[in-house]
């Protein structure tokens, strides 16, 4: 099925219960490339559950999901897009080089070697660590590095902030800005605010939906 509009990503009258309690419906909206679109909303409002749809992971009760104007199952949108939960998606008994290595043969090569991806996450000499011995922010930072090694246009990103010092924070939304300014599309929960004056930054409020 073809839809028109200019957004990238379309999200069209999205419905999701659970357990019996409605999260949100009639949720709709269009994100196009340089967009961040930060999802707001108290806790249990459905945040990661709509990340999950966003991601397949898990099936809407309603609606659809199209990407360059088709349904995303019909569409490039699994090759374009990654997604970074709170489970970090690393394998915990590889070492940093081997994860990203992993992930390389996995996708398309990104805008950053493993080298200098390491370099700008600040995990230089940690290569040959099993992830198993590395921090919580650590293991994010390398979440983080694992998007930079391999090329996909829409970042999903849960709770990307948890874990990080200060410096962790700034680093991903300097990241999140430069892959918005590069044509890259991202959506994040969070439970701060950004300090990043992103432009074309789009909230959706979740406690106010339906
Ligand atoms: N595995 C599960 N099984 C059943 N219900 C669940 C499950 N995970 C979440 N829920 C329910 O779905 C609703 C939305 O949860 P979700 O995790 O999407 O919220 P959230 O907005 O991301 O919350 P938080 O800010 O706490 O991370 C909640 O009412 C929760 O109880």
């Amino acid at each position: 099925m073809e839809h028109s509009s200019s957004a990238m990503l379309e999200v069209a009258g999205l419905s999701c219960s659970r357990d019996d309690r409605l999260l949100f419906s009639g949720l709709s909206f269009g994100l196009r490339p340089g967009q961040v679109l930060l999802l707001e909303g108290s806790n249990g409002s459905g945040k990661t559950t709509l990340l999950r749809i966003l991601c397949g992971f898990r099936e809407a009760d309603g609606g659809e999901i199209f990407w360059a104007g088709r349904r995303i199952a019909e569409s490039r949108y699994f090759a374009d897009m990654a997604y970074v939960g709170h489970a970090d998606g690393t394998k915990k008994e590889l070492t940093v080089l081997e994860n990203l290595r992993f992930a390389l043969a996995l996708g398309h090569p990104g805008q950053y070697s493993i080298d200098l991806a390491l370099q700008k996450v600040r995990l230089s000499g940690y290569d040959d660590s099993p992830v198993q011995s590395l921090s919580a922010g650590q293991k994010r930072r390398l979440s983080l590095a694992r998007l930079l090694v391999t090329h996909s246009i829409l970042w999903i990103l849960d709770e990307p902030f948890t874990s990080l010092d200060k410096q962790g924070i700034e680093l991903i939304e300097t990241l999140m800005d430069e892959h918005a300014k590069n044509g890259g599309m991202v959506i994040l929960t969070s439970h701060h605010d950004l300090t990043f004056p992103h432009l074309g930054l789009q909230r959706i409020h979740l406690d106010s939906c339906p």
